[in-house]
């Protein structure tokens, strides 16, 4: 494999981060002179929009096993399309609001643990 195609590899495999994606979302919104449509509302309105199309992936189809085994490729590529679509506005909305989602996020499974303390085994 040449180096250019290694480096692509070595960029689709490596661990993004929240506050990443974040950048990239100010960055396309700047670019695009959207930030003016990125209201916290306008954005908690997009994507629960997106978790509407997520959902339709799922309609009708009865019980999903884990790891979606009878699913065509391109299903499983639509999925991960809407998937992002949700994070994607998560995160900027999350962002415009001035939350940091990571801090909030680990700070909540904190306090979900205490309030749902694990089995004794
Ligand atoms: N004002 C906008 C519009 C789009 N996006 C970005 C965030 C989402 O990741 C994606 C959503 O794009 P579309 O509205 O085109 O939605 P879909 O990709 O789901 O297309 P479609 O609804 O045609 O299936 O683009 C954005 O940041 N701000």
């Amino acid at each position: 494999m040449g180096g250019e195609d290694e480096k692509m590899v070595e960029e689709r495999e490596m661990d993004i981060s929240l506050k990443d994606l974040s950048k990239k979302l100010e960055e396309f919104a700047k670019t695009r002179d959207w930030e003016k449509y990125h209201s916290p509302r306008n954005l908690l309105l997009a994507m629960v929009g997106e978790v509407g199309e997520l959902s339709e992936i799922f309609q009708w189809r009865g019980e999903v096993d884990k790891g979606l085994p009878n699913w065509e490729e391109s299903d499983k590529e639509h999925l991960g399309e809407e998937l992002s679509d949700v994070l994607l506005y998560l995160i900027r909305l999350a962002d415009i609001c001035g939350i940091d989602l990571g801090d909030a996020a680990t700070k909540k499974i904190v306090k979900n643990a205490i309030k749902y303390p694990p089995k004794g085994f």
